[in-house]
């Protein structure tokens, strides 16, 4: 039977409209669908304008129906909803302006340190935190308004939540934790259960992660919404991502304290990340935010919204109003030092630090002997943590189709050396290859035969793998002329650079690339390493040439 051809799928919102007319009718949530059919679950009863009580089911179906997928309408009425509640002239609300409008002075409790604090004692025993991190719990739990975690990439962002929740569960406070995006917030949900913490989750069952379902309230043997509001309300722990605030199931609960990780905020429309932010603020006392403005930041393409501050994260409003606010994170336990070297010379000024000895000198380990050309063995070297393959010999330029750009002989060169990875006993699950465009990934889908993760530099933001190839795409016959707003934005230049443990390949062409002053600095630090590559016509199979040069 012929497929129905259609962009939705169970559990995406939707909004019923009438045809003709358009008028907006109900929103609800899709359920099930087949070739001929689509359920969808209402928030209400259904019901036309103006349709009788006696009518009513035979006008429903006569009707012409249109289903809508809803992107934007639920998060700009959520948005609205948040805006409203800053205004309003309650206690709580006057605090959050005068905090984060009017930017006073956030107040830390001194003389608590020395207390005889359970929570506090705690944290100075717990081992498996550094320094960098005690000091970050430490902030939290002397914070009267607010307190800012900086963590620059694998610096322990996540463990460092889960400990300051634990502290702060000694102390008797309720929690409130929420991230942008669903995976962010399972992420640290699934540390907080290993350490055998108690959670609710609020979402939906098919978007949370499968070992976090039986914390779903969806999932729990609950007897109707009165028995599951006094889950709620004993609950000490509630997670949610920043959109799902609005749950009916949340309205009156307050907690102590609201903890948002805001590093997974790219995937959403980030226009408006404030507006989403302050639904959660209004909910407790007292909030934390954990994030690296570093990294990818809000996307805005508009220009007069950006002048008008859109593109500004909370995080970096008051870090910038209040830096007394911040604690940093600089030990970082994910990037060996040559790979390290590349975003503190870049971004971070030296500032970041390898955690241990370990993670400092961790190499790649093969099972197998080295087989290959030359330039393929040099490549997968252990000893060249970094490795940037420059194709200007290769002549291998991008090809420009209806706006989607691509490179064959990148998305070729990234296949070999893939299969050279596997060969020598590299696992699946320990490579990742990234790229700035989605057309380069698709393209590198049809290359590598295997099921390695690819996806943009966008997407990845928050993972990491042992062995990352990154394909830059962009060779121009003409450099000079050459423009990329996507490889000109120096925190995606960040992410893409901080997401490697042990080995880091890059392919690219050093003349285009040189034309954005980032990546000529970057082309200038592996050269420091020792780590460019070129490659010419003669280390590519002449078959490959050809087919690479008819695919442009
Ligand atoms: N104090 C520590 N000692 C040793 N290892 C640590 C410490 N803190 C964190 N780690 C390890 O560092 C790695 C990264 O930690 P985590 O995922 O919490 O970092 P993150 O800052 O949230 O990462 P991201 O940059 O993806 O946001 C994990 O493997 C974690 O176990």
């Amino acid at each position: 039977m012929k497929k129905f051809e259609s962009s939705l799928r169970n559990g995406d919102y939707v909004i019923l409209s009438t045809e003709p007319g358009g008028i907006l009718i109900a929103t609800g949530v899709v359920v099930d669908m087949s070739c001929s059919r689509i359920s969808v679950s209402l928030s209400k009863r259904l019901r036309l304008p103006g349709s009788s009580r006696t009518s009513q089911a035979q006008d429903l179906h006569q009707q012409l129906w249109r289903i809508h997928k809803d992107e934007f309408m639920g998060s700009f009425a959520i948005m609205r909803f948040n805006l409203i509640q800053l205004f309003l002239q309650n206690e709580q609300s006057s605090h959050l302006r005068k905090m984060i409008v009017d930017l006073e002075v956030p107040r830390f409790d001194s003389g608590c340190q020395f207390s005889q604090d359970p929570a506090i004692s705690y944290i100075w025993s717990e081992k498996n935190l550094n320094d960098d991190q005690r000091r970050a719990i430490l902030k939290i739990l002397t914070a009267k308004d607010y307190a800012l975690i900086l963590g620059m990439p694998g610096t322990g962002k996540t463990s460092t939540m889960v400990y300051a929740v634990k502290a702060l569960l000694m102390r008797g406070s309720s929690i409130l934790l929420t991230s942008y995006t669903n995976s962010a917030v399972d992420n640290l949900l699934l540390k907080l259960k290993a350490q055998g913490i108690d959670f609710i989750r609020i979402g939906r069952y098919e978007v949370v992660h499968e070992e976090v379902r039986e914390n779903c309230l969806s999932m729990m043997d609950t007897h109707g919404l009165e028995e599951i509001k006094q889950r709620i309300e004993q609950s000490k722990v509630v997670a949610v991502t920043c959109l799902g605030i609005t749950s009916p199931l949340l309205s009156n609960k307050r907690f102590d304290v609201y903890i948002m990780d805001e590093a997974g905020q790219t995937t959403l429309p980030g226009k408006f990340t404030i507006q989403v932010s302050l639904g959660p603020l209004t909910f407790a006392s007292k909030f934390v935010l954990v994030g690296d403005h570093y990294q990818l930041p809000p996307l805005v393409q508009s220009a007069e919204a950006r002048e008008n501050g859109m593109a500004v994260s909370l995080f970096c409003r008051l870090s910038e109003a209040h830096p007394q606010a911040i604690c940093t994170l600089q030990s970082q336990y994910r990037m060996c030092a040559a790979i390290m070297e590349l975003s503190n010379a870049l971004i971070y000024g030296h500032r970041l630090r390898c955690g241990s000895s370990q993670v400092e000198k961790a190499k790649i380990k093969y099972t197998a002997l080295p087989s290959g050309p030359t330039w393929i063995k040099e490549a997968l070297n252990p000893d060249r943590p970094v490795v940037f393959i420059n194709t200007d010999l290769l002549l291998a330029f991008e090809t420009n189709d209806r706006k989607a750009v691509n490179n064959p002989m990148e998305a070729n060169i990234i296949a070999e050396i893939v299969r050279r990875l596997l060969s020598r006993g590299i696992l699946e699950e320990d490579i990742g290859i990234i790229t700035p465009y989605n057309s380069q990934a698709d393209l590198i889908r049809q290359s590598v035969s295997t099921s390695v993760e690819i996806h943009t530099i966008d997407k990845y933001q928050g993972r990491d793998k042992d062995c990352i190839l990154l394909s830059f795409v962009r060779s121009s016959e003409n450099p000079r002329n050459y423009v990329s707003s996507l490889l000109g934005d120096w925190h995606r230049i960040n992410v893409a650079l901080t997401r490697a443990k042990k080995k880091l390949i890059m392919v690219g062409s050093c003349i285009t690339l040189s034309s954005v002053p980032l990546l000529k600095l970057l082309i200038e630090k592996v050269e420091e390493q020792g780590g460019i590559l070129s490659v010419s016509k003669k280390d590519i199979h002449k078959p490959e040439l050809k087919r690479c040069s008819n695919l442009r």
